[in-house]
């Protein structure tokens, strides 16, 4: 045999020798299950790779509304061909260093600026993972799918139509009587269903609260009714599962100036958890009976574009404290109950950190110390449940554009998880909780 062909035999077959090791079917292993709650931390390893494999790993998933979500990292394997998530360096990708959880919190979506949707909480999301090896063109060498569930086996779940009050409940497992607590989010209407069924494992009925553009709701509103929520707090409080009088408050956004009104003006709310909201009516205005909280003044001129070509709308809403704005102010003074103040100190949807601080001055005025704050610095407007992806722009409800939210996307995910055991102990704390404290 001529010495060419020899050489050109040999290889072709050394090629596929080395072909067939590095496609050889990698393990990906989940930890404790690979069923597990959306808020839940797991741990992935990736074994039998060759030792010091270069690998890229791959998260994706696709949302309720159809927008693909998807994070990459890359990863060299140890001597023993392991690439252990929670001892093991991203090298580059959605993000760097050891982070167990990097391939969820830093998951993006495909169309810019969308808002992780999940509209029916009883069913999982599906994560794909995918180890692709990076020196042979992304050849897929293993895989594996996530659930990543929003309810405990034995939660219940049900689509509420009462009266007026359009919504969704979820029950925890056992005959309770549970804490209850109403769940309000955002401007821009509709129903989101995540944070409330989460915190619902944790122990306490929630009913998450549709205000507008949902059901047979309105779907434009010129203002906001008191009345409204209090037929919602009245019907939480009528289940036998919940337990009173007490109930608590959730709210993000522009639901915090609607949280902060329920807490001081109705009676019976034991723990209000105010999000990056505002201390004073915004966008509409709120009716209470016979009285009219005007929305806050707004200043568009203060619109800006930022280095991103970003609108940024930060200073747009004007200063509650101005004498324009007195009677737009909440009368927090006059509520019972505690609260959790969150203020993310790189808001910029709105000056939510100058807003915490002139609410608790105006509780310490009146002698009260009903409450407790917490801020994070770098920290955006959104903040979620554990692992939800980053949220940093998006079209603002008020603007119909998109606008920057704010926020570094890793410190953000670490309040995310800090957030949500302060949520849990403060709720547990001041709504006459016997359940789940020792978890805390
Ligand atoms: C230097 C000079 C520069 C010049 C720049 C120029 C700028 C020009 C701008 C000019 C504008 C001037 C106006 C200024 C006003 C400023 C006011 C400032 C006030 C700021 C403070 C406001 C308080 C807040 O910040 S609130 C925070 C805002 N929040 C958000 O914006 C939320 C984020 N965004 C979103 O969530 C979405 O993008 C949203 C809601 C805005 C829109 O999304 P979409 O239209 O897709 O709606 P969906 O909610 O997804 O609903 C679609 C559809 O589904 C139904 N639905 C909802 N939930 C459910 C469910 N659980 N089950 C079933 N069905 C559901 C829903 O009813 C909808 O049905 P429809 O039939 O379509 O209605």
């Amino acid at each position: 045999m001529p010495l060419s062909v020899l050489i050109t035999r040999i290889c072709i077959r050394s090629f596929h020798l080395t072909r067939s090791i590095m496609s050889a079917r990698a393990r990906v292993q989940i930890f404790p299950s690979s069923k597990t709650l959306f808020d839940e931390p797991l741990q992935m390893k990736v074994e039998g790779l060759i030792p010091k494999q270069s690998v890229e790993l791959r998260a994706k998933l696709t949302d309720d509304k159809g927008v693909v979500f998807k994070s990459s990292a890359v990863y060299c394997a140890d001597t023993s061909g392991t690439v252990d998530l929670g001892t093991s360096s991203s090298l580059s990708g959605s993000y760097t260093g050891v982070e167990p959880m990097g391939l969820f919190w830093s998951m993006a979506p495909e169309t810019p600026h969308s808002r992780l949707i999940k509209r029916d909480t009883s069913s999982p999301f599906l994560v794909n993972i995918e180890v692709a090896d990076t020196t042979d063109l992304g050849h897929t060498l293993g895989n594996a799918t996530v659930e990543r569930r929003f309810m405990v086996e034995g939660a219940r779940r049900v689509p509420v139509k009462f009266g007026r009050v359009r919504g969704t409940l979820f029950f925890p497992p056992g005959p309770g009587p549970f804490p209850g607590v109403l769940d309000l989010y955002t401007l821009g209407g509709g129903l989101t269903e995540v944070r409330g069924s989460l915190l619902a494992n944790k122990g306490f009925v929630v009913l998450c609260l549709a205000f507008y553009r949902y059901d047979d709701l309105p779907k434009t509103v010129t203002h906001f009714d008191l009345e409204y929520f209090e037929e919602a707090l009245t019907f939480l409080r009528s289940l036998p599962e919940v337990k009173g009088p007490g109930v608590g408050l959730i709210s993000i956004s522009k639901s915090g100036d609607l949280a902060l009104a329920i807490a001081s003006l109705l009676p019976d709310v034991s723990a209000t958890v105010w999000i990056n909201g505002c201390n004073a009516a915004t966008v509409f205005p709120l009716h209470c009976k016979d009285r009219i909280f005007p929305a806050v003044a707004v200043d568009i001129s203060k619109i800006r574009i930022n280095g991103f070509g970003l609108i940024e709308i930060k200073d747009v809403v004007t200063d509650p404290m101005a004498e324009v704005n007195k009677a737009s102010l909440i009368p927090i003074e006059k509520a019972n109950g505690k609260f959790l103040f969150v203020a993310s100190e790189d808001d910029r949807n709105w000056n939510s950190y100058l807003f915490a601080e002139q609410a608790t001055k105006r509780l310490k005025d009146h002698g009260k110390d009903n409450f407790e704050v917490v801020k994070y610095p770098k920290a955006g407007h959104f903040l979620e449940v554990p692992y939800m992806p980053f949220y940093p722009s998006g079209i603002h409800a008020a603007v119909g554009q998109v606008v920057s939210f704010g926020g570094n996307a890793k410190v953000h995910a670490d309040a995310h998880v800090d957030l949500w055991r302060r949520i849990q102990r403060f709720f547990h704390k001041h709504l006459n909780s016997n359940s789940h404290k020792a978890k805390l």
